[in-house]
């Protein structure tokens, strides 16, 4: 821990403590957080195996997930150094948003980052298996998601000594309530309840207790959608909560939905400029500057210059579904490409 400066807790979860610290060895005092986790009654098996989970985490880079940088044991606890998200939860952003509703395109453009995430680690066959808006992070303008905790709270849920602590049931798909088991469908499941909370600011699936939940879920009595919500977002919303996994689509099919696929291109080109010469970083496009002029909540990527710690790839991955831009304005962007995998 010698390495770092412990500034304040940011936040506590089921398993630690939150930490904001400075990095004494980086030459500007980075912020990142270093989350402690009580390891006490773990065996040695079971610690490799989260920090494995972390290390795999380690290879991971990319603009829409957070960046792990580090994890060592620090007095009986596993430390995991992470990057810093300085604008807090998405759940902290939609309380605070209550009662106006975001604009649909507004929710379409968070909801879209997170599919590109989603799409880039199940690509790798890595699910994130605790989904939710606890564990979606902002930039410091709140206008770029960074997803956190993939497989790491899951694995501490089922390892760890707090092991009996029962996170937030709200977001758990119908198989996993009845002990079936986890697979990329199930994230997509998570990702309805939460496309869902964005529009409605509240739950899909609310009660006042786990059974109440619970029960909910398993027999989909989701809450109902107000007419606020387009036919065709409600009907996205509806396709991600089936009770049949099988029938629910999965990140690539959703990518080329013609409702998704204007914000995903938007996204992209954003993403692109990070790859850009030097040069051509630092002026943005005229159309992207004149809609941070003119709607300032509108969402751009283009603080990902900023806000991105690493050299990042804007490339979305792989493909049998080859989704080509026809642009007309001479700049070069790389195709997009998805996988169906
Ligand atoms: N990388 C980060 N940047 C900024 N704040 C963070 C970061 N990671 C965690 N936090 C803050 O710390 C809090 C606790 O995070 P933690 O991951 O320990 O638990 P959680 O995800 O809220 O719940 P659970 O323990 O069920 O996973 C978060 O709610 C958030 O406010």
């Amino acid at each position: 821990m010698d390495k770092y400066e412990q500034v304040r807790v940011v936040g506590r979860g089921a398993f630690g403590v939150c930490w904001l610290c400075r990095s004494r060895n980086s030459s500007f005092n980075r912020k990142v957080i270093v989350k402690l986790i009580n390891i006490h009654g773990l065996s040695e098996a079971e610690e490799n195996s989260i920090s494995g989970e972390v290390k795999l985490l380690q290879k991971v880079q990319h603009p829409l997930i957070i960046g792990y940088f580090d994890s060592f044991r620090f007095e009986n606890q596993l430390a995991i150094v992470m990057q810093y998200a300085e604008g807090g939860t998405m759940e902290r952003m939609i309380q605070e948003q209550r009662p106006e509703k975001f604009a649909e395109k507004t929710v379409l453009e968070y909801f879209t980052q997170i599919l590109i995430a989603l799409n880039h680690m199940h690509s790798k066959q890595i699910v994130h298996r605790d989904l939710k808006p606890q564990n979606i992070l902002m930039n410091r303008r709140k206008t770029i998601v960074k997803l956190s905790d993939f497989g790491i709270s899951k694995e501490l849920s089922t390892k760890s000594a707090a092991s009996t602590v029962i996170g937030t049931p709200n977001y758990l798909s119908p198989e996993i309530c009845e002990g079936r088991s986890y697979n990329q469908k199930t994230d997509m499941w998570s990702l309805g309840c939460v496309f869902y909370e964005l529009l409605e600011l509240k739950r899909a699936f609310d009660g006042e207790n786990l059974p109440s939940i619970v029960m909910k879920i398993t027999k989909g009595t989701m809450n109902t959608m107000g007419e606020h919500v387009s036919p065709e977002v409600q009907e996205l919303v509806h396709r991600l909560l089936q009770m049949n996994e099988k029938a629910r689509p999965d990140v690539t099919d959703l990518l080329v939905n013609p409702t998704i696929l204007p914000y995903l291109i938007s996204i992209h080109c954003d993403l692109s400029r990070l790859d850009a010469p030097p040069s051509d970083k630092r002026k943005p496009s005229s159309s992207l500057s004149s809609r941070l002029r003119t709607t300032p909540n509108t969402l751009t990527m283009r603080s990902l210059a900023l806000s991105s710690t690493s050299s990042q790839t804007s490339t979305i991955e792989k493909s049998s579904f080859i989704v080509r831009q026809n642009d007309t304005s001479k700049k070069i962007i790389p195709p997009i490409t998805i996988t169906k995998y």
